[in-house]
Formats: C-alpha cells, sequence, structure tokens
C-alpha cells in the first residue's frame, strides 16, 4: 500500500486580494509532483502553506501524519526547500555553513553532505556569495542531502540554468527519491521538465489548485 506523505485537507488561503482556494488531496510518497502554473499563479504560495508559514490558512496540510502550521518550528527537519531566494552565510563557506546550519538539524550526515559537494563540483573553500545562480541551486541540493527531509520543495530551480545543467539537475532530483525516497515537488513553468520527470502534476491556476488522480491503498482518497 502506498503511503501518503503530504495530506492537504480544505487547505485555503487569503492574501490581500488573492486567494488559495480551498483543495483537498493527497500525495504519495517517494514521488515527484510537478506544480505548474502561469506567474503569479500561486505556486510560491502553495510550497509556503507546506512550510507551515500561515497562521491564517484555513483547513490542514498534514506532512508525514503532522500538522504543519501547528508544528512549524519543527517541520523544517522533515521540510526542506531550493529556491533562488533561499539566504544561507553568503560570507562563509560551506564549512563555515556547515558548522552554523548543522546543530539546528536532527540529522546531519556531514559525510554525505561532502561527497555531494564534490559530485556538484563546489569548491568548500569559496564563500558562498562567490557561486553562480546554479551553483547556490546545487549548494542546496548538497545541504538538503546532508539532513535529509522527506519532503524537498523546490521552486523553480531550474530557472536561469543552462539547458546542459538543467538536465543533470533533472537527474539529481530522480537520484534524491531514489536513494532518500524523499518526495519531491517541483514548482515550475518551464513544462518540458515537467513532462520528464513529474509522476504526479498540480495544477495552480488564479489561486485554484488540484491534483491528477491520487490512489491511495487502492482507494480514492479524494
Ligand atoms: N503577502 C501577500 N499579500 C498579498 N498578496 C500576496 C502576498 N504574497 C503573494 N501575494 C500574491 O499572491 C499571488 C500568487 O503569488 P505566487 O508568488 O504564489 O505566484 P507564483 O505562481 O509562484 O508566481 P511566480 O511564478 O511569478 O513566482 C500573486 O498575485 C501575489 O502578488
Amino acid at each position: 500500500m502506498e503511503k501518503s506523505m503530504i495530506r492537504i485537507e480544505n487547505a485555503a488561503l487569503k492574501l490581500g486580494d488573492f486567494s488559495m482556494k480551498p483543495e483537498s488531496f493527497c500525495i504519495p510518497e517517494g514521488y515527484i509532483v510537478g506544480i505548474q502554473g502561469d506567474n503569479g499563479a500561486g505556486k510560491t504560495t502553495l510550497l509556503r502553506m507546506m512550510l507551515g508559514q500561515y497562521d491564517q490558512m484555513q483547513g490542514n496540510i498534514y506532512i508525514d501524519g503532522i500538522d504543519v502550521v501547528k508544528n512549524k518550528r519543527n517541520i523544517k527537519n522533515i521540510v526542506g526547500i531550493v529556491s533562488q531566494e533561499r539566504t544561507f552565510f553568503m560570507e562563509e563557506n560551506a564549512d563555515g555553513n556547515e558548522k552554523i546550519y548543522a546543530p539546528f538539524y536532527s540529522v546531519w550526515d556531514s559525510e554525505e553532505y561532502h561527497r555531494r559537494l564534490r559530485q556538484f563540483h563546489l569548491s568548500t573553500g569559496k564563500r558562498l556569495g562567490e557561486f553562480s545562480t546554479g551553483g547556490m541551486i546545487r549548494y542546496q541540493m548538497a545541504f538538503a542531502a546532508a539532513y535529509r527531509p522527506k519532503v524537498l520543495l523546490l521552486d523553480e530551480p531550474t530557472a536561469n540554468l543552462d539547458p546542459v545543467f538543467r538536465d543533470d539537475f533533472l537527474k539529481i532530483m530522480q537520484e534524491f527519491v531514489a536513494e532518500y525516497e524523499m518526495t519531491i515537488l517541483l514548482a515550475t513553468h518551464i513544462e518540458a521538465d515537467l513532462s520528464q520527470i513529474a509522476d504526479y502534476i498540480i495544477d495552480v491556476d488564479n489561486g485554484i489548485y488540484s491534483m491528477n488522480e491520487c490512489v491511495e491503498g487502492g482507494k480514492k482518497w479524494i
């Protein structure tokens, strides 16, 4: 039986004039789920809802059975995010950031972190501020490999990447699912990426979001 990793129950949100309409569905463990929609459709907002960032959210979102809003302080051990905005200590190198961040995670695999840094050709001597945009995305994947969240959210990671690296990046995501049994949600407006790797698709259109059919234990969950 497939385990449901994310359960969305009537989750809805109002942000000024914009609203995410109530919706319910589940996402099974160990798949890559694409989140597609135009600019301003609500993709980033949906990812932030999954991180428990909105106290005013109606309904519930559970990740691995944990209510994300009620447990937003601890949720970072099980849900990670990779985005163009993610901030680290940019004046420090990878070792410096490891020293600062590792104590905040319940699991931190230093060996795996350094193995991934080498695999992604990231120098541990360089300050993070010297990494390119693609370098910072790769850095965040190495960081995620160290604490292995059950769910990894990726917000437009392939925007601004050159096509060769984009293909590599898609392979890395598949590797993470296979090796770490992660569930990955990938928000992007690049449809080609999704058709290559996504097992399911969440469509977001002006705050209306829905996933294509999900079956849990042979029974439709919705
Ligand atoms: N704090 C806020 N207050 C009011 N409106 C907000 C707030 N945060 C986001 N919005 C609005 O919510 C809508 C959805 O934004 P969101 O960033 O989720 O879209 P997106 O699909 O990720 O788009 P993009 O691809 O451009 O990043 C936008 O209209 C945005 O202006």
